[in-house]
């Protein structure tokens, strides 16, 4: 029987995410957003000034084409339809040609060029943003969905260009064609002008009342498009359970809800735009029934000529789109402040662990690892996951960590590797503190297998090569055979060259573990941490991996965590954990003997 679909709570991103949902805010100083604008604009989009002048120049010639029209128009009525002057006609068709030349030009000149820069901003911005964010602390991924962080990195940079390439082209082409062309409508008629002008409040009270709802709608429309990518990333990502459990139905109403609510928002934008130009050209209209009753009758009555009134009307009718397109730049300069702010928000997070100002190299990378008082918590009003946290593991020994799920395991091969920090005591390395250690060099000397297998959707010889993309294809081999996994790879369509799909799933579990313990072992590293790295091994390939991990040892610090404790036998120190500190350590037999938990543990497995 199916289970009762249930209607999904509302996704809130705040739940989870720190990164605050800056696009509700509409509350914000005009001086902040400037500021954010102009650092903007003054890291991406100034260093393109050489092709942005040829844009703004290109739009200058554009926007004189625009404006010779109406002179045109003038020349048309007075000296060819009036006149009857051929000679003139021959002129101006030239005129014409010579006016759409340049138009056509400056066109190409202008589109080219900005799009060069919008191209060259967006790969540098996600350039940033994809560096930043491999610097970032784990903290902030466990804090933010990666749907947030992707419309981030991809909707707000579109939004982002789109908007500032739409500035640009208002400020430059709009703006010179408007000022041109009420520059000629005043000097050709400061009358009809101000018979004009009289329906222009009737343009901006619309236009302004719908610009502020279109910001506001915008904004929302913004932050719906992260809510839809988490909601994709979080359903598809579980998709085999979604299958398994048939929840297709809950799922399907999870992330209809969110793409319903965005297509609501996108709906009320397209009525406020479409609302506004019926009334746009009601006004219009208005004002050119005033110029042309009162023009006209001059005309008729011979005070002015039918060239001057032709010019002027084709002029105000010219000046619509740039007014229009001028009225809207500070919602476009809006829409860009939220996408600025909201990647802003990854690019100014600072990374809490990084190399300290005296950071000096790992001395001894495959040196005696030892913990001293480690006091260390997750957050820092949460209780602590270890606390008096001392063991000291000798240079090239391997160490086994056991104990109850969730007693701090994890946390200790995370604490090697720097992932985090304690808040007391200290972590060293051959005698030497890792806090003090640069970041690389301790990284470099750590090959990790943890119990999410990170693999792509690439070849087996190149997700076992990730970290040492020059190793040969015997290197390659060796790995996968010290891991057990040559049998099964020589068995697949291609061999090493099969396609294991996005994250791995054309494997087995247990065949993408051993494609990540070889290539941990290629990494060749000092210090090899293997976290229930073969928990789902068949007993045979394990014991067999374990054999191998161990005798290839040679130098290497060997840190293991294991459940099944029959594969922890071999290892030279066994340290069992309890709620965050070493309750028992010593040799397999040696714990036996000692009669408690391990001793029991073993005896309740084997049972
Ligand atoms: N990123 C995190 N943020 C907050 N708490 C965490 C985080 N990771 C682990 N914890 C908590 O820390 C404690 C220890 O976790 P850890 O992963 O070290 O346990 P473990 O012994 O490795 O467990 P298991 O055997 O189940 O993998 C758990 O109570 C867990 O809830």
């Amino acid at each position: 029987m199916s289970p009762e679909p249930t209607t999904p709570e509302p996704i809130d991103p705040d739940r989870i995410s720190d990164l605050p949902r800056r696009e509700m805010r509409l509350d914000e100083p005009l001086s902040l957003r400037l500021r954010r604008l102009k650092r903007f604009a003054v890291a991406f989009i100034l260093p393109h000034w050489p092709s942005l002048l040829v844009a703004v120049l290109a739009m200058a010639a554009f926007a004189g084409t625009v404006v010779a029209l109406p002179w045109l128009f003038k020349s048309l009525v007075n000296d060819i339809l009036v006149r009857r002057d051929a000679e003139a006609l021959h002129e101006i068709v030239f005129v014409v040609l010579a006016i759409f030349s340049v138009r056509a030009a400056a066109g190409y000149l202008q589109q080219f060029m900005l799009s060069r820069v919008s191209n060259k901003v967006t790969t540098e911005l996600q350039n940033r943003i994809a560096s930043h964010l491999l610097r970032l602390d784990l903290v902030f991924f466990q804090k933010n969905s990666v749907g947030q962080i992707i419309a981030r990195a991809t909707d707000d940079v579109n939004v982002l260009n789109n908007a500032s390439s739409n500035i640009v082209v208002t400020l430059g082409r709009d703006l010179i064609t408007f000022v041109g062309l009420v520059g000629y409508v005043l000097w050709a008629s400061p009358q009809w002008f101000a018979l004009a002008l009289a329906g222009a409040p009737l343009i901006a009270v619309p236009v302004v009342i719908a610009n502020r709802k279109l910001r506001a709608l915008m904004r929302r429309g913004q932050a719906l498009g992260g809510e839809i990518l988490q909601a994709f990333e979080e359903g598809l990502h579980g998709i085999r359970a979604i299958k398994a459990e048939n929840l297709e139905d809950v799922e399907r109403r999870r992330l209809r809800e969110t793409i319903v609510g965005r297509r609501k928002v996108g709906l009320k934008i397209a009525r406020t735009r479409a609302a506004l130009s019926p009334v746009v050209d009601l006004v219009t209209a208005l004002a050119l029934v005033a110029v042309l009753l009162v023009g006209g009758s001059q005309v008729i009555e011979g005070e002015s000529d039918a060239g001057e009134l032709m010019a002027f009307i084709s002029a105000l009718m010219l000046l619509y789109e740039p007014l229009r397109r001028l009225l809207q730049v500070n919602a476009q300069l809006q829409i860009c402040g939220v996408s600025i702010a909201r990647v802003y928000e990854i690019l100014d997070r600072s990374p809490r662990i990084v190399d300290a100002p005296d950071a000096a190299p790992l001395a001894q990378p495959g040196g005696e690892i030892a913990f001293r008082g480690v006091r260390f918590a997750y957050a820092a009003d949460a209780a602590p996951v270890l606390d008096g946290f001392d063991v000291t593991i000798p240079a090239g020994a391997s160490v086994a960590f056991v104990g109850a799920s969730g007693s701090g395991k994890t946390t200790v091969l995370n604490l090697v590797a720097r992932l985090y920090e304690p808040s007391a005591g200290a972590v060293s390395i051959g005698g030497q503190d890792i806090a003090g250690v640069s970041l690389a060099s301790l990284r470099d000397s750590i090959a990790l297998v943890s119990q999410d297998v990170l693999l792509f959707d690439a070849s087996v010889r190149d997700n076992i090569a990730y970290g040492r993309p020059d190793a040969t294809d015997e290197e390659v081999a060796a790995a996968a055979r010290a891991a057990a996994a040559d049998v099964f790879i020589e068995a697949l369509d291609g061999g090493y060259g099969f396609r294991v799909g996005p994250r791995g799933s054309r494997l087995s579990g247990g065949q993408r573990q051993r494609v990540a313990i070889a290539r941990a072992l290629l990494r060749d590293a000092p210090i090899l941490m293997l976290d229930e790295a073969t928990s789902a091994l068949d007993g045979a390939i394990e014991a067999r991996v374990q054999a191998n991990v161990l005798a290839m040892r040679k130098n290497r610090t060997t840190l293991i965590i294991a459940h099944r404790l029959a594969t922890v036998v071999a290892a030279d120190l066994i340290c069992v954990v309890e709620r965050g500190r070493i309750v028992e350590q010593g040799g397999h037999l040696a714990l036996l003997a000692q009669g408690g938990l391990y001793a029991e543990s073993h005896r309740l497995q084997r049972g």
